[in-house]
């Protein structure tokens, strides 16, 4: 009798350690048990010998590694939703197949996409700090001290109504919000009805008119800079712009420049152009109250990474099975 060789799956980052105990009961595992992000040298290492890479978004797979990869690499079965990480072109035509594990962080995205937008014009970072950096500086209540502005009865703009921008618009309108979007195509009359949801071909026109933007769209060649400093120029000085998606779809020079020249209220950002540095500039924004930054952690619950790596191991499962894995990714999406 012989015995299958088990698929062998390098995974470049510390995972839950219930997904990691059932990764190395189905594969031959390589882990990363402290949890030091790899170089370029040792993903390309990895990528000569292994059947299954599962990155994450702190590894960035572009063509020059995918062409070096070994001829056993068949699939990128990526631990993460967006996939700009990956040059996805360039895995196609090696023939390497990439995956990722949309859905599973939805509802936790969403729910953080709303935490920051209740949480700027609501000074809640500003506030916490009063207590904790601060003790002792707090008198009591007082009518005119700590005034944000209210959320009820305004007007969301959200860039990208896709899964996560959907369910923020759920969220916004429990919250007394109007519902305006940006799209690359129209959602359904169904979806548009529940969220009362108003439809705007033009970027630049629901930028001018709404009074919170959520950036929820994907990072690709087209969103790159979406939000440029001609675009943010548009937005009124009351504004409050929302980042959960990607850094790069905001011109973060731009977006600084907005916030201090007081020609845009506040930002509150999870996402950053050149993770993990932030632009000391947006540290002093948050310091004087404008900003609220926080480091990627929109996703970060236990339950969505379990989720993650349960969706990461069905599809290394399907795809070594000869089936299509239910999470491809395509060229071009
Ligand atoms: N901060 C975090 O921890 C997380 C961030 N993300 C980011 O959120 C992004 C969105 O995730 P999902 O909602 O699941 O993706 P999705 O694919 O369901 O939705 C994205 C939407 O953006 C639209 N879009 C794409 N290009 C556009 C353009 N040029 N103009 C206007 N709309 C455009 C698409 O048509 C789609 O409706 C991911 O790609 C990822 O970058 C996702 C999960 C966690
Ligand atoms: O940003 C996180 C992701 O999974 O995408």
């Amino acid at each position: 009798m012989t015995t299958k060789k088990k698929t062998k799956v390098y995974i470049t980052r510390k995972l839950p350690d219930a997904v990691e105990t059932r990764m190395r009961e189905l594969f031959d595992a390589e882990l990363n048990i402290d949890d030091t992000p790899r170089s370029a040298a040792q993903l390309a290492a990895a990528m000569k010998s292994a059947d299954v890479l599962v990155p994450t978004v702190t590894d960035r797979i572009d063509a020059a590694l995918i062409d070096e990869a070994g001829p056993q690499l068949k699939l990128i079965a990526s631990f993460s939703n967006g996939t700009d990480h990956i040059d996805v072109e360039a895995a196609a035509r090696k023939g390497i197949t990439v995956t990722n594990t949309p859905n599973v962080l939805t509802e936790d995205t969403a729910d953080m996409t709303m935490a920051l937008i209740l949480a700027v014009p609501r000074r809640l970072g500003e506030g916490a700090r009063v207590l904790t950096d601060r003790p002792g500086e707090w008198a009591g209540w007082s009518p005119t001290w700590m005034l944000g502005r209210r959320i009820h009865g305004k007007r969301i703009g959200i860039v990208g109504m896709g899964r996560i921008g959907t369910a923020v618009a759920r969220r916004a309108k429990a919250f007394g919000l109007s519902i305006h979007y940006h799209n690359r195509k129209r959602v359904t009359a169904t979806t548009e009805d529940e969220l009362e949801a108003t439809y705007w071909e033009s970027l630049d026109q629901m930028l001018a008119r709404v009074d919170i933007v959520s950036v929820n769209c994907p990072s690709t060649p087209a969103t790159f800079h979406l939000l440029s400093a001609r675009r943010l120029a548009l937005l009124q000085p009351t504004a409050y712009l929302v980042n959960t998606a990607r850094g790069d779809v905001i011109d973060e020079a731009a977006l600084i420049k907005s916030l201090r020249e007081g020609k845009l209220a506040g930002a509150g950002l999870d996402v950053f152009e050149n993770e993990p540095a932030v632009n000391p500039k947006l540290i002093k924004l948050a310091n004087e109250g404008k900003v609220v930054l926080l480091p990627h952690m929109s996703s970060a619950t236990i339950e969505g990474r379990i989720d993650m790596g349960d969706k990461v191991i069905i599809n290394i499962r399907a795809f070594m099975d000869g089936h299509r894995p239910p999470n491809r990714v395509l060229p071009g999406r």
